[in-house]
């Protein structure tokens, strides 16, 4: 069985952000990272993916990732960053290659899988927010690493390709270990397998969407919310 267990605390300067963040997950389980903004939640994916330096560690299979170097440790890890329009002029073909350097995965694959493989000779500076989002996802894909990181990876997307994005993670946690952080409550208590939320730097509550009662969401949103089962969906309603 592949695992991940995690136990991290991490600090900007004098502000801890990221108070002993504990908790496991493993391949064939998707777990969708939720809570309020600024609880930490982009801070723990970009611990986990190296781009800061927390203590502690995440063991995949007992190897800690965190004391890699950065191209072993993309072996094994990928991380699909919230969308920020690119920098450069590549075209999607040679972007997504850019997640092979250091597995050397197919890149034709990675854009089939997103619906994008007959873009791939377009600029990415000429795609739309929502298109942009999925090569970054085929980047990532493209790494074909054992634990794949998103963050918010639905939040430029229409209806249709955010279902399509789901059903995507859906078919990937088969094949490897899949973290989403999420805002979309409904699309996570209906396709995440289990929800870890954090608040204010700490890990809140994590269970299975079935095991989620509205007073927890009451607790961290500070809000009045509902949860109801309606034919086999698990709705959300906040007000
Ligand atoms: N580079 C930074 N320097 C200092 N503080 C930071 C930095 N980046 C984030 N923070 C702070 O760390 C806290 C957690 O931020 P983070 O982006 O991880 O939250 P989040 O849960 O992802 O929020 P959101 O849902 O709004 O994206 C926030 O209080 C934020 O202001």
């Amino acid at each position: 069985m592949v695992k991940l267990e995690v136990k991290v605390s991490f600090s900007y300067g004098e502000k801890e952000v990221l108070k002993n963040v504990f908790f496991s997950t493993k391949r064939g389980k998707l777990l969708a990272i939720v809570g309020p903004n600024g609880a930490g939640k982009s801070t723990l994916l970009k611990c986990l993916v190296g781009i800061l330096k927390p203590q502690g560690y995440a063991k995949l299979d007992g190897i800690d990732l965190l004391s890699l170097k950065p191209k072993e440790r993309a072996y094994y890890i990928s991380y699909v960053p919230q969308t920020s329009y690119p920098e450069f002029a590549f075209t999607v073909e040679e972007f997504v290659e850019l997640g092979t350097y250091a597995t050397g995965g197919s890149v034709e694959d990675a854009l089939k899988r997103v619906g994008m493989g007959d873009r791939s000779h377009e600029l990415v500076t000429k795609l739309s927010g929502g298109e942009y989002q999925l090569i970054l996802i085929a980047r990532a894909l493209a790494q074909g690493s054992e634990v794949m990181l998103l963050d918010e990876p639905t939040s430029h997307l229409d209806l249709n390709h955010a279902l399509q994005v789901m059903n995507l993670l859906k078919e990937l946690k088969e094949e490897k270990i899949v973290i989403a952080v999420m805002h979309d409550l409904n699309l996570a208590l209906n396709y995440a397998d289990n929800l870890l939320i954090l608040n204010n730097g700490k890990v809140h509550w994590m269970g299975s969407p079935s095991e989620l009662i509205p007073e927890t969401l009451e607790e961290v949103y500070h809000v009045k919310a509902r949860i109801k089962d309606v034919e086999g969906l698990r709705l959300v309603t906040a007000f």
